[in-house]
């Protein structure tokens, strides 16, 4: 005999569908970096990166299985605690997961929806702003190059110019193009990013702003 049980989806498989995801941190503070520096806005870091950045500033996230799994209502309730409506979702690499139901349920509450990322897989998410930041240790995805509203491009040695200009070369002409410099180095890099932009006027600087500020 035949018993037809309804099984409950695993984790891994509610994580699969991006309805459940790893949360490494979520803050409300002043977004530091690019085109809405200086923005209130709720960072969602979410766990799990497979970039391996030598100088990425938040290595501790790239283990997605240290982190808890939340549901999408409940990443989203939290958001909605803070009186700011900017949500910036970033990693850890957020595009690891699939992003579509989590921005569909942001939207609906009413949200404006941002990414960081590296562009290392496959675009998915409804966003009104997306910052690509590609990285030279594991080439961007091509579906990303239509996506992106911004290329910020962290600059960490002389040769990181001509991979900055390689990229500007495939994102849409109205793309916004921003170098900054690698948080450890920037006392050393931030005088020939000036000069450099000075020189290519197409580019604009961005700072980390939230270290100077010392806020999350
Ligand atoms: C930590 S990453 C997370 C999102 C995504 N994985 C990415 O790299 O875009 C957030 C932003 O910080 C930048 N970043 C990371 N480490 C940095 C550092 N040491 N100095 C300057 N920028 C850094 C990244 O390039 C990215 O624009
Ligand atoms: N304040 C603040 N601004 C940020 N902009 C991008 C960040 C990130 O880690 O993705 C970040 C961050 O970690 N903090
Ligand atoms: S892609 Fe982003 S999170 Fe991943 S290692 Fe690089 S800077 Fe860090
Ligand atoms: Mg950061």
């Amino acid at each position: 005999m035949h018993t037809l049980d309804l099984v409950a989806p695993t984790t891994q498989e509610l994580v699969s569908a991006g309805l459940q995801l790893p949360v490494m941190e979520a803050f409300y503070t002043i977004q530091g970096e690019g085109r809405f520096t200086g923005h209130p806005a709720y960072f969602i870091r979410l766990g799990g990166c497979d970039v391996g950045c030598v100088w990425c500033d938040v290595k501790e996230s790239w283990e997605a299985a240290k982190w808890p799994v939340l549901s999408i209502e409940k990443i989203v309730e939290d958001a909605l605690a803070f009186p700011g409506r900017l949500v910036v979702i970033t990693g850890g690499e957020p595009l690891m997961y699939n992003l579509d139901p989590l921005t569909r349920l942001l939207k609906e509450k009413g949200f404006t929806t941002n990414i960081e990322t590296s562009g290392a897989h496959p675009f998915s998410g409804n966003f009104d702003w997306v910052c690509f930041s590609p990285k030279k240790f594991k080439k961007p995805h091509p579906s990303i190059y239509a996506q992106a509203d911004e290329l910020k491009v962290v600059i960490y040695n002389k040769s990181d110019f001509a991979f900055a200009e390689e990229h500007a070369n495939m994102v849409n002409a109205d793309c916004e193009l921003r170098l900054q410099p690698e948080w450890s180095k920037a006392s050393k890099l931030t005088p020939e990013i000036i000069d450099y932009v000075k020189n290519h006027p197409t580019w604009k600087i961005s700072l980390q702003t939230h270290k100077f500020m010392d806020i999350p």
